[in-house]
């Protein structure tokens, strides 16, 4: 079977600090992963390797079944993989529409096209459009994305993301600072524009997770210690133990 994404082996040291200590998992096409686990556990650094931000000391990435470890995060990009980090990749001057026009422009199907630019123009307003509609911002188009609330840019940044039309979306904490409605109407979202599509998450927010991912890998110390659906990984002795218990716990006690 080939798999979105599979990691083999993965490892990264820094200096002679090993951080991700020999990563397997294996993502179907289709399949939403949560991945949580205690700060510092190399959550960030695991996305870092997949998205080509890092070169994995030792082990193998692979999309869509092709090697892509060791590749510039450009070509991952190219071949079907998009990260979204927290609204860094949206333009505060442009409005929402020109935004979303851009992401498309630049995304692999039209940035490398230019001479039939002029052609594809009808095209890239037209799949803008698509977008817009998507992330339910119709009314507000024009508006600039620095006048937007910040809820509003995390959608913003949503179809930005999805603008090239990647299988695997890689998302970077995408409810962080939300309020609780805001957070579950985001979670729709995301749902809604990543059908049939991979999705990787990093997350803090249990419930968010839990009501996300079809499954959760759980990352303890540069290690995947389970990876399963939610409520396998809810019950089990081994994850309660080393984060699930107390991040639980700590979220009761502070009213989440
Ligand atoms: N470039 C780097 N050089 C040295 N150490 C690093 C580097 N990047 C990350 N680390 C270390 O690797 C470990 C894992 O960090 P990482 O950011 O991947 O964890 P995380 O699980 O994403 O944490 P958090 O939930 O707090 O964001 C940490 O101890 C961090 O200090």
């Amino acid at each position: 079977m080939t798999y979105a994404l599979e990691l083999k082996d993965l490892r990264k040291s820094f200096g002679r600090t090993d951080i991700i200590r020999g990563v397997d998992l294996q993502v179907a096409q289709g399949e939403r992963v949560g991945v949580i686990g205690p700060n510092g556990a190399g959550k960030s650094t695991l996305f870092n390797l997949i998205s080509g931000r890092l070169e994995p000391s030792s082990g193998q990435v692979l999309l869509n079944g092709q090697r892509i470890d060791g590749k510039k995060p450009y070509e991952i990009n190219r071949l079907g993989l998009s990260r979204s980090f927290q609204i860094t990749n949206i333009f505060p001057r442009l409005s929402v529409f020109e935004n979303l026009r851009c992401a498309v422009l630049w995304s692999p199907g039209y940035r490398y096209t230019f001479l039939r630019f002029l052609s594809k123009l009808d095209d890239v307003n037209q799949r803008a459009e698509e977008l817009l509609e998507m992330i339910h911002m119709g009314k507000k188009r024009d508006v600039l994305a620095m006048n937007l609330t910040y809820a509003e840019q995390r959608a913003l940044e949503i179809g930005v993301t999805i603008a090239g039309g990647a299988n695997v979306i890689l998302l970077d904490e995408p409810t962080a600072g939300m309020s609780r409605a805001e957070t579950s109407r985001f979670i729709e979202l995301i749902k809604e524009v990543t059908v049939g599509k991979t999705l990787l998450t990093v997350e803090h927010d249990m419930g968010v997770v839990f009501g996300l991912a079809d499954k959760i890998a759980v990352v303890v110390y540069g290690e995947v210690i389970a990876y399963d659906e939610p409520e396998k990984v809810r019950a089990s002795q081994k994850v309660q133990e080393a984060y699930l218990g107390s991040v639980i716990a700590a979220q009761q006690e502070g009213g989440h």
